[in-house]
């Protein structure tokens, strides 16, 4: 297992101002003395309530906030200060994907600015063929071919290089922020929050995605949620959150399944209205199977332990493997 990122001892304080002359007072103890290590190809979970620092750990490791103290480590060159990451040009091997699409995304850029920005800003990668005789810039060239790539590798067709964010549908404006984020070949993503403005089934499709391309490209996450199901289907090591510090990490099987602190078995026994929730994602993905099997003129029936195209569709909560539904043609 080889070692990607490695946070030490991470601190981020803000100031409080009050006072008729605004002077600092105070101080939000947002990430309070945590350390962690993500490893390469591998998915590590941030879950805690709201306010308990997860994103402001997100942020400095992708360089929007700079640490008060500790160290930040990217194969073991120091990346801490924006300074830092700016003379090692590391913010192309890390990017982010956000919570809302909506805001993320330009709403006067099209597909293809959008995706290119990253491109104009590290390089593309790619040769164009022997001969090549048009008026386009090399650059220019370079970068269509690139945007186009990634719009195949997100599923999304290549006439959508021209239209505009609002012209889609918030799991198609995730997957244009994934596709922006992969434009650099990064190394690791971190993924705020990154399904759940999104319905049901639709995060299921998204989640998936993500599994696949960090399969395809072994790409690492940093995963912040404050959905168990969700981290539980994602992530191989979780750190629980509280106050801004870590109360608790482990691999997200020993998390999930033995929990020593008191706070992550408050969390882990908030679940049981996972049972019930469980139930009513189980009503979606089934309406949302059916309507695909309607849509594909098929006929389709449940199955458990059956695997097929539909089952991608089920696991939106790690709790819900025995849900499957198998695709039949009809006579
Ligand atoms: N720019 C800022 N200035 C002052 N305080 C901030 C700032 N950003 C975050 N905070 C405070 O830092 C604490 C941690 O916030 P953070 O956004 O990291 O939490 P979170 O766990 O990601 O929450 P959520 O799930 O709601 O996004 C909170 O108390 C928040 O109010």
């Amino acid at each position: 297992m080889s070692e990607l990122v490695r946070i030490e001892n991470l601190q981020v304080y803000y100031p409080i101002r009050s006072g008729f002359l605004n002077r600092i007072t105070d101080n939000v103890k947002a990430v309070d003395d945590v350390s962690f290590v993500i490893e390469a190809g591998k998915t590590y979970g941030l879950v805690g309530e709201s306010g308990s620092g997860k994103s402001t750990i997100g942020k400095s490791l992708v360089g929007l906030e700079d640490p008060t103290s500790g160290k930040i480590l990217f194969e073991g060159k120091e990346v801490t200060t924006i300074k830092q990451k700016k003379a090692l040009n590391y913010n192309k091997d890390v990017q982010m994907v956000f919570q809302d699409s909506q805001s993320s995304l330009n709403p006067r850029k099209t597909i293809g600015e959008i995706i290119a920005e990253p491109l104009k800003s590290f390089g593309v990668p790619g040769k164009i063929e022997a001969g090549y005789q048009g008026e386009r810039s090399f650059d220019q060239v370079l970068i269509d071919q690139r945007v186009l790539e990634l719009l195949e590798i997100v599923g999304l067709p290549a006439r959508t290089i021209t239209q505009y964010p609002f012209q889609f549908s918030g799991g198609q404006r995730q997957r244009i922020g994934v596709a922006r984020a992969l434009a650099s070949n990064p190394r690791l993503i971190v993924a705020d929050e990154p399904v759940s403005a999104l319905d049901l089934s639709v995060q299921a499709q998204v989640l998936n995605f993500m599994k696949k391309i960090q399969r395809d490209y072994g790409i690492s996450f940093l995963f912040i949620s404050h959905d168990l199901g969700v981290v539980k289907y994602m992530t191989d090591n979780i750190a629980i959150m509280h106050n801004g510090r870590f109360v608790e990490v482990g691999t997200t099987a020993d998390i999930f399944n033995n929990p020593q602190h008191i706070y992550t078995k408050r969390l882990l026994s908030a679940i049981p209205s996972l049972n019930v929730r469980e139930r009513g994602e189980k009503r979606a993905i089934r309406k949302a199977v059916e309507q695909e099997f309607q849509n594909n003129k098929t006929k389709y029936y449940e199955k458990d332990g059956t695997r097929d195209k539909a089952y991608d569709l089920a696991p939106v909560a790690g709790s819900m493997t025995h849900f499957s539904a198998v695709k039949r043609e009809e006579n």
